[in-house]
């Protein structure tokens, strides 16, 4: 008799979070998950916990925080897809801990991003933001003092990651002369070169733009002694995150007039929704572009994110691959035709491997290919099997020390 233990689709929830895109919803209802439950904006944390209680999927993008005591109460919680590029909203331990990956967008909104800090830098040094807010209160300052065209101009860009070598190119396209400074040895695009010191990066530059991921290493990376280093005049960009710039210090450098002006489009701290009031001392100046964590969100952006992540979902519910997770050891499977396969998720201890084959030589049963990929903390298993009944081995798998979770897939 055939026992059919794996979750049928129907039953697999997703809980869809922050308006992602409709192309997801495409996506998952193609592959047959019908059970999608769509919330237009962020949840607050106690809905939050309430709504991620039955789901097996969960799609968010910067505004959700999956902190350790919510994925604590998604006991059902299979994967987690960020529709965005940043993780740092996912407590990526945590999930890893309870055996989920995480994946995200790694490079679906990298042109949006670099296309506003382009269009920023441009506005700035033509003085745009100033001149606007000044005739817009009716003032007419016909003044073409300190006005600058970016041609020959020197751009540093702090990380020179996906957005960061995106802008140098397109940058340089407009004939600016591109620095910058990366902890890693990255290749530099055209005739961009790398500085060895964030220091010399930031004291050379007529324009530096941030484009690091948020760390405990990138924390107030941009502290008041940083923001004194920058070239007087300059102007200063951060579409990264807001808690790698120290908004205090840089206040006060645009109140003393120190830089002629700055774009920040993300902040330490964010409001939650429209309804809460935007505070920040950067308000007052007229010659900083202020704009509400948008760097990504274009519909070409969103339209990829959504066909990206949710094409991830489906790859690991259907087929248990976890290419591109961001937290967990990756494995890229072939499809099973013919075959069971069974997903194992354990602590990487010892042993443990060795009493997942046992099971199967003391059941009899062939294993017609097996996939192993382990990190420091866990391990992950994926196994075909030449058999219709997976009920007793499900059981059995579950029942081995150091398991975090082991399932079935169709
Ligand atoms: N404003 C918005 O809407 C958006 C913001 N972002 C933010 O932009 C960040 C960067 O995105 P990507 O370029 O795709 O990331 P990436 O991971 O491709 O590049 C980041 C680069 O920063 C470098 N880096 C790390 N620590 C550094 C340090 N202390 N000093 C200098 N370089 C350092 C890395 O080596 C890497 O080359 C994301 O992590 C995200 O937080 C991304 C998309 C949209
Ligand atoms: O992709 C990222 O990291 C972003 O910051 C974009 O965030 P969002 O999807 O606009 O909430």
């Amino acid at each position: 008799m055939t026992t059919k233990v794996s979750l049928d689709k129907s039953k697999i929830k997703f809980l869809l979070l922050e308006g992602v895109h409709q192309n997801a919803l495409d996506i998952l209802k193609a592959a047959g998950y019908t059970n999608i439950e769509y919330h237009k904006k962020a949840l607050e944390p106690e809905e939050l916990k309430e709504a991620i209680k039955d789901a097996h999927f969960v799609g968010l993008r910067s505004r959700t925080h999956l902190t350790a005591d919510v994925i604590a109460e998604a006991k059902k919680l299979i994967a987690v897809g960020c529709f965005c590029i940043g993780t740092n909203q996912v407590d990526l331990n945590a999930a890893k801990a309870r055996g989920i990956p995480v994946f995200n967008a790694p490079f679906s909104n990298t042109r949006s991003v670099a296309e506003l800090v382009l269009g920023e830098i441009l506005l700035l040094m033509r003085n745009i933001p100033a001149a606007n807010a000044q005739v817009h209160r009716g003032e007419w300052n016909k003044s073409a003092v300190g006005s600058r065209e970016v041609r020959g101009k020197r751009l540093g860009i702090v990380g020179y990651g996906h957005i960061g070598s995106q802008l140098s190119i397109i940058a340089e396209s407009l004939g600016m002369n591109v620095f910058f400074y990366d902890v890693e040895t990255k290749l530099p695009l055209g005739n961009a070169q790398q500085l060895s010191s964030l220091e010399e990066l930031l004291s050379t530059s007529d324009i530096v733009s941030l484009h690091v991921p948020e760390l405990p290493s990138t924390k107030n990376l941009m502290n008041a002694k940083r923001i004194a280093q920058l070239k007087p005049g300059c102007i200063f960009i951060n579409a990264a995150r807001g808690t790698v710039v120290d908004i205090d210090a840089l206040a006060e450098a645009l109140a003393q007039k120190k830089i002629r002006g700055a774009a920040i489009d993300v902040f330490p701290v964010e409001p939650a929704s429209a309804d809460e009031m935007f505070e920040s001392p950067l308000r007052q100046f007229d010659n900083v572009i202020l704009t509400p964590h948008i760097g990504g969100s274009t519909t070409e952006a969103q339209e990829n994110i959504g066909t990206e992540v949710a094409n991830k979902f489906v790859k690991y519910s259907d087929n248990g691959s976890t290419l591109s997770s961001v937290n967990f050891p990756e494995v890229s499977l072939p499809e099973h035709i013919g075959t069971k396969r069974l997903l194992h998720i354990h602590h990487n201890k010892p042993g443990i491997l060795n009493k997942i084959n046992q099971i199967f030589v003391e059941s009899n049963i062939n294993i017609a290919a097996q996939y192993l990929q382990t990190d420091p903390q866990i391990g992950y298993v994926v196994i075909d099997v030449e058999t219709e009944n997976t009920d007793g081995l499900l059981t059995k798998l579950k029942a081995i020390e150091g398991t975090i979770r082991a399932r079935v897939l169709f």
